[in-house]
């Protein structure tokens, strides 16, 4: 069995009726989510719904309720160091990198955890999935534009070997070679190595493109699409 299958073995993601929200301000209402393991999921929907307070309370970054909430079998905490520790790596809206590190010590940062065994291995492969990120590894990572950043934050979760990636909004600010080429080695390099990936986007065509499945967060839930059938309009949903 190779590295990628065991992980994907015990990596299936179970929520049912999460609630989620900011004080009084109730954003999930009840949310049921399954992911299954190696499972490339989609989630779209309209500006403030949810999409990114749900990636958050998965990865414990938030408080939030749920009749269940699991991951490779194992009940997820309310702790980002723990969801860390049990695989999940969360790539935040706005990227988020290490601003006074250059790109080669955010990688490193990326494979603190305790999952990555052989840390050279492991980065050279990320790196050959992500060609262009070499002439930018010297470079400190506050100073590259949006794009480039991006990559950065892709490449430094792919860093932590994750059983399940999330990736929030992937496309924003980027042009159509960057998408699709960031799209492409995000997809491979999660396949290669079993993982699932959670991927919210504003643009369902390259969601559908991607993914397996494509769910719409509305009021508060979530519903399964096909983008597919609809020739990926956004404006047929949202
Ligand atoms: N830290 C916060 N404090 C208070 N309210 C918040 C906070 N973060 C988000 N919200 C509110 O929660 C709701 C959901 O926000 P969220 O960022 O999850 O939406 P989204 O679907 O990711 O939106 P977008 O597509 O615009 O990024 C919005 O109404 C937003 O204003």
């Amino acid at each position: 069995m190779t590295a990628g299958s065991r992980a994907a073995a015990s990596a299936a993601l179970r929520i049912s009726n999460l609630r989620a929200g900011y004080g009084k301000a109730r954003v999930l209402h009840g949310l049921d989510l399954a992911v299954e393991p190696g499972e490339m999921v989609g989630v779209a929907g309209p500006n403030g719904v949810g999409k990114s307070t749900l990636l958050k309370a998965i990865s414990g970054l938030m408080p939030r309720m749920a009749d269940r909430m699991e991951f490779g079998g194992a009940p997820l905490k309310q702790s980002p160091v723990d969801a860390v520790v049990q695989g999940i790596a969360h790539v935040p809206e706005g990227r988020r990198v290490l601003a006074d590190l250059t790109v080669e010590e955010n990688l490193r940062i990326g494979g603190i955890g305790g999952r990555v065994q052989d840390f050279a291995s492991v980065r050279q492969g990320v790196v050959d999935r992500f060609p262009s990120i070499v002439p930018l590894l010297h470079r400190k990572a506050g100073l590259l534009s949006g794009g480039q950043q991006q990559l950065v934050a892709i490449a430094r979760g792919l860093v932590a070997q994750p059983r399940l990636l999330m990736v929030d909004e992937l496309s924003l600010g980027l042009s159509p070679t960057a998408v699709a080429s960031i799209s492409a080695a995000t997809v491979s390099s999660c396949r290669e190595l079993g993982a699932s990936l959670l991927w919210v986007d504003q643009n369902l065509a390259i969601l559908g493109k991607h993914c397996d499945r494509v769910i719409l967060l509305r009021d508060g839930v979530a519903v399964d699409i096909d983008p597919r059938d609809t020739g990926a309009t956004n404006s047929a949903y949202f």
